[in-house]
């Protein structure tokens, strides 16, 4: 790794459109979790879990916080592990994402060497894509006052701050296809979403 990061799960959600909780489903024989959890260890220096249920994830050997605020939605994940982490740079990722893999942190990385800035958002068919994304934890006061004027959008934020974006054009430059990209980013909402997750191959 050509830079120290610490990569931060956000697993503090509902789960509710799913039904049952979307971190503990099996994709390819292995829990949505315990694969991710793999995949950060081998590209980040430290990992820290975002749950209000310590209990459902004491299986898995990771350090975890709880949010500072509940109920407060993804916004209050990224302050806890931002709050929590001992690194400069933080990769975040949603406990949703069944195809997330190691190479996108280079694409995001190497964005993040173009020019200077506090995020790098992956903004895909016009659609920011904050919940697999690099925040610098000097965001923390914008996040804080965000979460205290009750602004819960992670837009709310990212629109602040100074946010690199990085488009498709430049997965497609990095060797993803465009199937490659679609799976990469996409987030089980419902059972519906789970099914489609299934019915693929498991390489992207
Ligand atoms: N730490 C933390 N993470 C959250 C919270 N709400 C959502 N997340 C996480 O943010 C990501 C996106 O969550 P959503 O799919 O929008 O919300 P959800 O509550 O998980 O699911 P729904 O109840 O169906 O909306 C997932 O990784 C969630 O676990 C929260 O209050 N705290």
């Amino acid at each position: 790794m050509f830079m120290e990061i610490a990569g931060i799960i956000l697993a503090g959600g509902k789960s509710s459109r799913m039904g049952t909780n979307k971190a503990l489903l099996t994709v390819n024989g292995e829990q949505t979790i315990v694969r991710l959890l793999e995949r950060l260890l081998n590209i980040v220096d430290e990992v820290i879990l975002v749950t209000n249920d310590k209990e459902t994830y004491e299986f898995l050997d990771v350090q975890m916080v709880t949010d500072n605020e509940k109920d407060r939605g993804p916004l209050a994940g990224l302050e806890a592990g931002l709050a929590a982490s001992k690194h400069s740079w933080n990769l975040i990722v949603a406990c949703d994402l069944p195809f997330f893999e190691e190479k996108i942190v280079e694409v995001l990385l190497h964005s993040l060497k173009q020019t200077a800035c506090d995020a790098v958002i992956p903004l895909i068919n016009g659609r920011a894509q904050p919940l697999m994304a690099l925040y610098h934890r000097r965001v923390l006061p914008t996040i804080e006052q965000s979460l205290k004027e009750n602004k819960l959008r992670l837009r709310d934020v990212f629109t602040q701050i100074n946010s690199r974006f990085v488009t498709e054009e430049e997965f497609l430059k990095a060797g993803y296809s465009e199937k490659e990209i679609e799976k990469l980013f996409f987030n089980m909402n419902n059972p519906e979403d789970y099914t489609w997750v299934k019915s693929q191959k498991s390489k992207p």
